[in-house]
């Protein structure tokens, strides 16, 4: 470089006069990144475009991801978050320093930030940095993107645009570029490498079993539509029969409206407008296809929902009795939150006998759990979830001699799943695979997937509260320690109701509390959660 560090400085400086901080807003980096109206973010993401660098440049140029979108917000919303070198969620002690440039009010002091990051962390800024982006399919994506390059710019690093991609897709390409020079590769760093990796895998596992049952998916009108006919195409109709609707894109306002995974999960009913056969198998994405729950009606046009639990129910079954075959000794786990039914919990724990981690909400807390077993299967009930091998794992399952040919089945199914499953993040499109690929197996239909246990009725309320940072938890988020007093109530709530349980925490992606209740019966769910949500409103 030939320019003086205090040249590049002022570029920093300069370029930020381009994307001026929108005065009164206060930026925090949270569980999601950073997520607000799209027309607010431009000075944020320029701003994540100087720390992406940063990051890259401590971790000696290894790559690191830019995701803009916002999930499964409505569609004036956009978002961002860095990804870590192997695919992971950016570390939390970063988290702060991505609120603190966000939150810097003028160019030169924003200068002075970033310096005082690099010295505290001894960042050499003169080293090599190495970022790749992607966006989902939101109006504000462009001109972020374009933001985010200004960023990157300013500090000199070099980077690629992934252009649009699905959230998961991101994380596969980081981690496939950072292990590229590795004994274990992940794969190739491209759109098509992703694909092909997901269809061979597919055709792998499924070899020799019949077709899965046909699956009609709601993409949410987001990036997930055009994804996953790609992928569809890749596996070939001879293996799976993929049906996708919602999937205007270009309707931008139609994104996640009144469909979409999160709308399924929370309304506890079909998407809008879709008229499903009875017995079939129908799925939901979210706006960056990160997320998927399934469902369908029975005989008697009742809606059945399987979401996160019980698609952690179904792998872990399936994985448990692969493993019990095979005679490979490996230790699976699960890992759920305190918004897991009680009946998949009791499932898990007392019939499939395997143990259950609890963590508080948010993927990187249940990741970071589910890296503790050798196959570890974390879900949120609302359908993120993923299943991770670790190295030991692999190694075992590689170098384990079978003795009969149903032993070398189970093992090389096994590890054609570690293949299908995103192992970096939740992944709507893997998740779908895996789920049908078990359904395969199986021979079965989504009747036959629910039975493994029934799902107690449950509420989820949002409650508006003054001060939600004064709700303080502890045990997984299970029981609140602040206000004081509050959980004894709670406590004596729940006892009046039979399979009752509730609990009260501060979200942490909006300004609100939310109360779960669980109960025997429907009326009694409902009950509980209006009990407890009035419990608040004389806070
Ligand atoms: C009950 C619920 O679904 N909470 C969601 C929601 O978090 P809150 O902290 O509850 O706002 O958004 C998170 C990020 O998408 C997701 O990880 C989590 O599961
Ligand atoms: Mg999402």
């Amino acid at each position: 470089m030939d320019s003086t560090p205090q040249e590049r400085l002022s570029q920093i400086a300069k370029f930020s006069t381009l994307h001026p901080r929108p005065e009164g807003h206060k930026f925090a980096y949270g569980t999601a990144g950073f997520r607000l109206l799209g027309s607010l973010l431009d000075s944020v993401v320029f701003r994540v475009g100087l720390l992406a660098a940063l990051r890259s440049r401590k971790l000696d140029g290894e790559t690191i991801g830019v995701m803009i979108t916002a999930s499964h917000n409505p569609p004036d919303d956009n978002g961002v978050k860095l990804i870590d070198p192997q695919g992971e969620m950016l570390e939390a002690s970063w988290e702060t320093y991505a609120t603190k440039l966000a939150n810097a009010e003028t160019d030169d002091e924003l200068t002075k930030d970033y310096l005082a990051v690099a010295e505290a962390l001894k960042i050499n800024l003169d080293s090599p940095a190495n970022v790749v982006f992607a966006r989902d399919t939101r109006a504000s994506g462009p001109a972020l993107v374009a933001a985010l390059k200004d960023g990157l710019q300013a500090v000199a690093a070099d980077y690629t645009d992934y252009r649009i991609l699905t959230t998961p897709q991101l994380h596969y390409v980081v981690k496939c570029i950072n292990t590229a020079t590795t004994a274990t590769p992940y794969g190739k760093p491209t759109e098509e490498g992703y694909y092909e990796k997901l269809a061979t895998a597919f055709q792998i596992v499924t070899m020799g079993k019949p077709k899965p049952p046909v699956i009609t998916v709601d993409a949410a009108n987001g990036v997930g539509g055009p994804k996953l006919k790609e992928l569809a195409r890749y596996i070939g109709s001879d293996h799976i029969d993929i049906n996708v609707v919602k999937d205007e894109i270009d309707a931008v306002e139609k994104l996640n409206h009144q469909c979409g995974a999160d709308f399924v999960k929370t309304q506890q009913k079909l998407p809008l407008g879709l008229e499903p056969a009875s017995l079939e198998l129908y799925a939901s994405l979210d706006g960056d296809a990160d997320r998927i729950v399934f469902y369908y009606v029975d005989e008697a046009s009742k809606f059945h929902l399987l979401d996160g639990d019980k698609i952690a129910s179904l792998v872990a079954m399936f994985i448990r009795d692969l493993l019990a075959v095979s005679g490979v000794d490996l230790q699976v786990g699960i890992v759920q939150t305190a918004y897991a039914n009680g009946s998949s919990s009791k499932y898990l724990t007392d019939i499939l006998k395997v143990p259950v981690t609890v963590t508080p909400t948010g993927v990187k807390h249940l990741h970071h759990a589910a890296q503790l077993f050798d196959i570890g299967i974390y879900f949120e009930a609302n359908g993120h979830g993923t299943v991770l091998f670790s190295n030991s794992a692999m190694k075992s399952l590689e170098s384990f001699e079978a003795q009969n040919p149903g032993q070398q089945d189970a093992v090389t199914t096994l590890l054609s799943l570690a293949a299908l499953i995103n192992q970096t993040v939740g992944d709507a499109l893997s998740d779908l695979l895996l789920v049908t690929a078990i359904l395969s197996h199986k021979v079965w239909g989504p009747d036959e997937w629910n039975l493994a246990y029934t799902d107690l009725p449950n509420r989820l309320v949002r409650v508006v509260v003054k001060d939600r940072m004064a709700f303080k938890t502890e045990d997984a988020e299970r029981r609140l320690v602040e206000p004081k007093g509050l959980q004894a109530q709670i406590d004596a709530l729940v006892k009046k109701y039979k399979s009752g349980r509730s609990f009260v925490r501060a979200s942490g992606t909006e300004d609100a509390v939310r109360v779960y209740a669980e109960a025997a019966t429907r009326l009694e769910a409902d009950e509980l959660a209006v009990k407890v949500s009035d419990l608040l409103k004389v806070l």
